[in-house]
């Protein structure tokens, strides 16, 4: 088990991807990271760098890079899938042939499956029906772990065997990997977060100042575990590195895709010019999409989410927007101290006395 424990493959050839086969090989394992382009593959063997998605990063030369899926995962004990979420599923359908049941199956990704509202573990779970299941979530700009800056990130799975085995295989002085059993919690932060990133880059580019964007991220938090309760998740996973964490280094950096795209939004490009512009995958866009039609379904309360989809989707101007967020109905703080519906009730009998 030891020797398997120090055999890593990483599907994607992205900056996070890239990050942590470095980081896996700096620890001393045996590394191979597929991608599907086969000049960034044969860089990063040869040239141990990346050029495409982290230019100056000095990748542990250890890592192999290749196009042969069979070759990458021959004897791999531990997979990490750090793909888009819409290639997600394919990616796991072309690997499955070398994939086995003792393996640890870790999904990076950030992101919703349109059909079924699927999040990438339970396409890992649906695809190969194997135990060993976790995700990996957290505050993580992948630039910032290429200079080394201490970062942490969680592993959440239900399985004790795929914590242990990833904090062993990714733990080192500057990237500090904690464990969590709520998987559902933790890879529903990471998906979520990414639309008020988007708010957050907007905001900013409109000139709104630091205490709109605590409004935004705190509220942020709230609907937030407000739909992640309704889905099962435990709201307190939320106060975590994967819950507040993600939120504010996705809401306050530029070095985050979501961000920059809600950046040029609110410096008045379309849509498509900021997803142009990104030339990489901004889940956010995405999700808000998927996470406003589902909270419209199951009735969870999401105005944040509700009208950032109004500014992407349907051409309401973001100040307009602003604006009648302000104006919405007066609302609890924390709502698991004191019920939004307390609040309204409080509002109708003490707004009837003082007409
Ligand atoms: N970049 C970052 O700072 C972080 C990213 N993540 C998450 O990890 C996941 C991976 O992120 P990154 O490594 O940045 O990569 P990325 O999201 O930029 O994806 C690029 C990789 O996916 C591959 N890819 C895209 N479509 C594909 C397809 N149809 N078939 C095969 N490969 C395909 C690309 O060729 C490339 O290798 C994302 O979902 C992201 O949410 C998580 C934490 C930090
Ligand atoms: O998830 C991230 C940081 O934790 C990266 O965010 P972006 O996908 O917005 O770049």
């Amino acid at each position: 088990m030891a020797e398997e424990q120090m055999n890593v493959a990483v599907l994607g050839g992205g900056s996070f991807g890239t990050a942590l086969a470095s980081i896996a090989a700096d620890n001393g394992a045996r590394v191979r990271q597929w991608l599907r382009d086969p000049d960034l593959a044969e860089q990063i063997t040869r040239e141990h760098r990346n050029g495409r998605y982290l230019p100056d990063y000095a990748i542990n030369p250890a890592v192999v890079a290749s196009t042969d899926m069979a070759e990458v995962l021959e004897g791999a004990g531990l997979v990490l899938v750090a793909i888009p979420s819409q290639a997600f599923r394919d990616v796991v359908r072309q690997a499955r042939p070398w994939l086995r049941p003792d393996q640890i199956l870790v999904s990076t990704t950030k992101g919703i499956q349109e059909e079924g509202f699927k999040l990438m573990s339970q396409i890992l779970e649906e695809e190969t029906g194997f135990p060993h299941i976790g995700v990996i979530s957290g505050p993580n700009l992948a630039s910032e772990i290429a200079q080394k800056q201490l970062t942490a990130t969680v592993i959440a799975s239900d399985d004790p065997e795929t914590r242990t085995r990833v904090q062993t295989a990714l733990g080192c002085d500057y990237f500090r990997v904690y464990a969590s059993n709520d998987r559902h919690g933790v890879e529903l932060g990471g998906a979520l977060k990414n639309i008020y990133a988007i708010a957050a880059g907007m905001a900013a580019a409109l000139g709104m100042g630091e205490n709109t964007r605590s409004m935004l991220m705190t509220r942020a938090l709230a609907e937030m575990s407000r739909f992640a309760v309704c889905r099962g998740a435990n709201p307190m996973t939320f106060l975590g590195l994967a819950g507040v964490g993600d939120l504010i280094v996705t809401c306050s950096s530029a070095l985050s895709r979501n961000y920059r795209v809600g950046h040029a939004l609110g410096e008045g490009r379309t849509l498509d010019e900021a997803v142009a512009a990104l030339g990489q995958v901004a889940e956010g866009v995405n999700t808000v999409r998927l996470v406003r039609d589902r909270a419209r379904q199951e009735g969870v309360y999401m105005p944040l989410a509700e009208g950032l989809y109004q500014v992407l989707f349907k051409g309401v101007p973001a100040k307009e927007m602003a604006r009648m967020l302000m104006l919405g109905e007066q609302s609890s703080d924390v709502e698991f101290i004191l019920s939004r519906e307390d609040v309204q009730q409080a509002h109708r009998e003490t707004g009837g006395r003082h007409g």
